[in-house]
């Protein structure tokens, strides 16, 4: 894989061997961030990538109560509908130990996300800012978060002086309307990781360090920002 030179890539075997590390490596940020300020929030993708990742955090030794977490990015759908992150977050992260966390989803029962927006920001203040740390996937377009190609509010969202830390978006790519955490949001967490698995994803990941806009591939932002993401790939 062909990476710019302060980009790190932890490759592993297996999801599994995956998962294990990068629960430990949020579990470390969130214990120091604890240890600095009495509690620590941290935010997660959804999409299908990080099962075991969020079975194995919740399985760690931590204080969990004093952890918040939310969403990076959330597709506007009820909690029933098997598109809702939410509800994976709920299945595989919010139990064991980490049951005793606050999560604090990014979809209300609003009928839109631009309706749901001043709610979810209120929500949003039970977080200690800003986060310990962030976890991105990476879709195979080439989008992070809900950083879409085309997405209608993408500029915005990719602003890196943009004042806004919740953002809607719609995108051809997108399915449904979707709302997502903004750049400077994710930049200012003091560790984040994308984390990516199989070979499709990693071409997708070389095309996108390639040159090129960062509106054809938005993870392109991410990855050329000052302090890139750590990045987590497996088969
Ligand atoms: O809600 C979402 O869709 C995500 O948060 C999104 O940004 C995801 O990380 C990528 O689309 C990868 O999704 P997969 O893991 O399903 O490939």
């Amino acid at each position: 894989m062909s990476t710019a030179p302060e980009l790190h890539v932890e490759r592993f075997a297996d999801s599994a061997t995956l998962a294990a590390t990068l629960a430990g490596r949020v579990a470390s940020c969130l214990r120091e961030r604890i240890a600095r300020g009495g509690t620590a929030s941290f935010a997660v993708s959804g999409g299908r990538t990080p099962v075991h990742f969020f079975e194995a955090l919740s399985t760690q030794d931590l204080p969990w109560a004093k952890v918040a977490f939310t969403l990076v990015d959330e597709r506007w759908v009820r909690e029933t509908s098997d598109r809702s992150n939410a509800r994976l977050v709920r299945q595989h992260l919010l139990k064991g130990p980490a049951a005793a966390a606050k999560f604090v989803p990014l979809a209300n029962d609003a009928p839109t996300p631009e309706e749901g927006l001043f709610a979810l920001n209120e929500a949003l203040e039970a977080l200690t800012w800003p986060l310990a740390c962030a976890v991105l996937g990476m879709g195979d377009d080439g989008h992070t978060a809900s950083f879409f190609p085309g997405g209608d509010r993408l500029e915005e969202a990719l602003d890196p002086e943009g004042g806004l830390g919740l953002l809607p978006m719609r995108a051809p790519g997108a399915g449904e309307p979707r709302i997502t955490l903004t750049l400077p949001v994710l930049l200012a967490a003091d560790a984040l990781f994308l984390h990516i698995e199989g070979e499709e994803k990693r071409r997708v990941l070389a095309r996108a360090l390639d040159e090129g806009p960062a509106s054809e591939m938005p993870v392109r932002a991410v990855l050329r920002a000052p302090r890139p993401p750590e990045i987590f790939w497996c088969p």
